[in-house]
């Protein structure tokens, strides 16, 4: 097994700075492929900015990286085995709940079942509406059944759990589990603990953009 197998990420002295202030500082972390880890810290810590970094639309100020074999720098190809579901869900508001689960496909190349995934999520209802049209938890579960569709290699997942009814989070554990199960690793940002770590077990912590094992 090679390095590029054994691990989807190696982040080796990360350092980010966004305006004035470092973001990141000193990034260290390996994480085994189809390894599910929990990312917490306190609002402003980095989380999300990390997440950008592994999704390559970040690029470090300092360090070196790799994920799923590929350096950083190489932002074509980690984009190609990576999905970042972000906070606000990050769908195209002008797009019907089905047009924007087949234009993700369509982007990564690759089929899927659209009206399936909709059914999945409890969605069906909502396959020819516009996403401006839909709630803020309508718009988590799809964009949920747009990560779960497309099963990236490497899925990075922001916040999955705000917004959502008691129904939308066992969804969102569910869908998950069912992630990794098939071999997906997983990055969770989340502000629920006890919730993310049914699904990725391990806890990495951000204080103030240094990251600790928790
Ligand atoms: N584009 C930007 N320019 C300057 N500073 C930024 C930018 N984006 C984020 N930051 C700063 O980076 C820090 C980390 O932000 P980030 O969104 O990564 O935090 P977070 O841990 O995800 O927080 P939350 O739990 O509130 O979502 C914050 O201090 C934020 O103000």
């Amino acid at each position: 097994m090679t390095a590029a197998d054994a691990y989807a990420v190696q982040l080796r002295d990360v350092w980010l700075r966004l305006g004035r202030e470092p973001v990141l500082r000193g990034v260290t972390v390996d994480i085994s492929a189809g390894e599910g880890v929990t990312l917490l810290g306190e609002n402003g810590a980095g989380k999300t900015t990390l997440l950008r970094v592994l999704a390559s639309a970040l690029r470090p100020t300092r360090g070196d990286g790799r994920v799923l074999g590929y350096d950083l720098r190489d932002g074509r190809s980690v984009r190609e085995g990576v999905h970042l579901m972000p906070v606000d869900a990050g769908l195209y508001p002008d797009l019907s709940g089905t047009e924007n689960l087949a234009f993700a496909l369509r982007v990564y190349g690759q089929p899927g079942d659209v009206p399936g995934a909709l059914r999945r999520v409890g969605l069906e209802g909502a396959a020819n509406r516009r996403v401006r049209h839909l709630s803020a938890g309508m718009r988590k579960r799809l964009a949920l059944a747009r990560a779960w569709l497309l099963a990236r290699p490497l899925t990075l997942v922001d916040e999955p759990f705000a917004n959502l009814d008691d129904g939308g989070r066992a969804l969102v554990l569910e869908l998950l589990g069912e992630l990794r199960a098939r071999g997906v690793t997983l990055v969770v940002a989340a502000h629920e603990p006890e919730l993310s770590r049914q699904v990725a077990p391990r806890a990495l912590r951000l204080e103030r953009g240094v990251l600790v094992e928790a």
